[in-house]
């Protein structure tokens, strides 16, 4: 009996058919990394690799055997008993283990690379689909190149494999030839007329050749297909597999259109993204879809301030939702007065209409000498030469035992003087940040506070951002480090150190140091 399932099942192959793009091959180490952080985003099925390949693939698969209780954890084996043989011992102890058979279809691939017969394809698809199926109850078949295969013979293809035992039917476009078209009626009929077709998941595995990949995947789920196959950052042969943010993406935006969601925690995309980006030395293009540096920046002035009036506008997703700490405002030679506008006030400025236009004379003409103009270049323009002057934090500790925690922090004022203070609060950022105002003399009152987490793992750093009213201004500051309650104090001297540079020189109403 099938029972449709209400969500899309992602099998992950960044660790099989990903690492297969040149340059891409990772150590069994690295690749325990990378199942962890495909676990907690939540993935279905972790391909871990093809263990008959090589020594590095069984050691990596036998490793996260070991360690990962909750996905499925699928290896390849062509149809050799040798493969499958060497699959499941990769597999043993595994708690959701799954065969993944694959044997090519097509014409070109029977004539030219395998020399099979059609009879021949079938027998030894039978064979081996049940040899996999007496080791595991979990087989998944694929008919390799399956979109330029024969349809008539895909569909015997395909019941071959259903009756020798197959879960899961995943038909690849091997090419990336197909079209969104052709592949949703291919899998409507497949559903409709093989026997057996409803006892199983069907599958799409998508390689984005003509870059059709994600649009192809999606039209195979239109036809029924209930598995995706992709990988992260759409790494893959030669120009890669349908990638897996951008479908989890699709899915959820489109949520009203296609009905099915998956079951990703989608705010893990763009961590898990970085830490392939790092592990495999191959950063993604800044344009890349959902994970790239530019996916949530916007330098045009029309819509940067369209994102001001309402950020709809300009974004269909929250940059939140998929990992992102915000959107970002990029100040260059196509933004226009309300964005400058908008991030002097952030820093602490606010202006008559008549300065504004001085200020914005000068940061157009500073745009033709550089691409972007940063924070401190606008505090320059303003001020002359103070931006990254203040407070620098020397050193703290915090101690959060018992009831009350408490904070002692040491500073450097530019002067060279040393401020060391102290002071308790409910909570260690609560006393870190009372400690911090004792030491400057600055009394904040916060708006918002917020720490994200940057990267995965070893090299994960946490920004912390906050803002805060002071005198009828709203002031914003950030700060990172590998340690968020440092980066706490950071954000909190960012703001602070601003709202000092905006005070007259000796005003006595603020700081222990005016203008320090
Ligand atoms: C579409 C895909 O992504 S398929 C997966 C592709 N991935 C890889 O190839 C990565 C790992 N591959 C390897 O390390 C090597 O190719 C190995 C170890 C698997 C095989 O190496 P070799 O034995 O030297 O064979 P070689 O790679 O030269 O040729 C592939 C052989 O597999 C055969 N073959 C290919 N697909 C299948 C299949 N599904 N079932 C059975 N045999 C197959 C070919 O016909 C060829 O056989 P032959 O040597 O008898 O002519
Ligand atoms: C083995 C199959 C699934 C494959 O990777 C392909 O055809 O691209």
């Amino acid at each position: 009996m099938n029972t449709t399932p209400e969500f899309v099942r992602i099998f992950d192959t960044t660790l099989r058919d990903g690492e297969q793009s040149p340059g891409c091959s990772m150590t069994p180490q690295q690749k325990v990394v990378m199942a962890r952080a495909l676990a907690e985003l939540g993935v279905d099925i972790i391909e871990t690799g093809f263990p008959a390949s090589s020594q590095s693939d069984r050691e990596a698969t036998a490793q996260i055997v070991r360690e990962l209780r909750d996905p499925t954890l699928a290896v390849l084996s062509r149809c050799l008993p040798g493969d499958i043989e060497a699959s499941a011992r990769a597999l043993e102890g595994a708690a959701k283990p799954r065969i993944h058979v694959f044997l090519s279809t097509s014409p070109l691939h029977r004539e030219h690379k395998l020399r099979m017969s059609k009879e021949q394809v079938i027998e030894s698809i039978g064979t081996h689909v049940a040899m996999a199926r007496s080791y595991v109850d979990d087989v998944e078949f694929s008919p390799e190149d399956g979109t330029r295969t024969e349809e008539d013979f895909l569909h015997e293809a395909v019941a071959v494999a259903i009756a020798a035992g197959a879960t899961t039917i995943n038909v690849p476009d091997t090419l990336g030839y197909t079209t969104p078209e052709e592949i949703r009626g291919l899998f409507e009929r497949m559903i409709a007329n093989i026997p057996g077709a409803k006892d199983v998941i069907f599958s799409a595995h998508c390689h984005n050749d003509l870059g059709l990949a994600v649009a192809n995947s999606l039209a195979a789920m239109e036809g029924g297909a209930r598995q995706i196959e992709c990988t992260i950052n759409g790494i893959g042969e030669r120009a890669g597999n349908a990638a897996l943010e951008e479908l989890a993406m699709a899915l959820k935006v489109r949520n009203a259109f296609y009905n099915i969601d998956t079951r990703l925690d989608t705010r893990r995309l763009v961590p898990t993204s970085q830490l392939l980006q790092r592990l495999i030395g191959m950063p993604v293009q800044r344009n890349k879809a959902v994970v790239g540096e530019n996916a949530f920046a916007h330098e045009s002035g029309i819509h940067q301030h369209g994102m001001l009036r309402n950020r709809n506008t300009y974004e269909i997703m929250n940059p939140s939702d998929v990992g992102w700490p915000d959107t970002k405002m990029v100040l260059g030679r196509h933004s226009g007065r309300a964005a400058l506008e908008h991030r002097l006030r952030a820093l602490g400025y606010t202006m008559e209409d008549e300065q504004l236009d001085q200020v914005f004379a000068q940061f157009k003409a500073l745009c033709e000498e550089q691409r972007v103009v940063e924070d401190e270049d606008l505090e320059r323009l303003i001020d002359g030469g103070v931006s990254g002057q203040g407070y620098r934090l020397s050193s703290m500790t915090i101690s959060d035992r018992g009831q009350r925690a408490s904070a002692q922090v040491e500073l450097s004022a530019p002067d060279g003087r040393r401020f060391n203070e102290s002071a308790l609060g409910d909570g260690p950022v609560d006393a870190l940040f009372a400690a911090l105002s004792n030491a400057t003399g600055v009394k904040l009152s916060l708006e918002s506070y917020s720490v994200h987490s940057v990267g995965l793992g070893a090299d994960a750093q946490g920004e912390a951002s906050l803002s805060v009213h002071h005198d009828g201004i709203e002031y914003q500051g950030s700060g990172t480090s590998r340690d968020i309650i440092e980066a706490s104090a950071l954000a909190w001297l960012d703001v602070a150190n601003r709202i000092l540079r905006r005070k007259p020189a000796g005003s006595p109403s603020v700081g222990k140091v005016a203008n320090a």
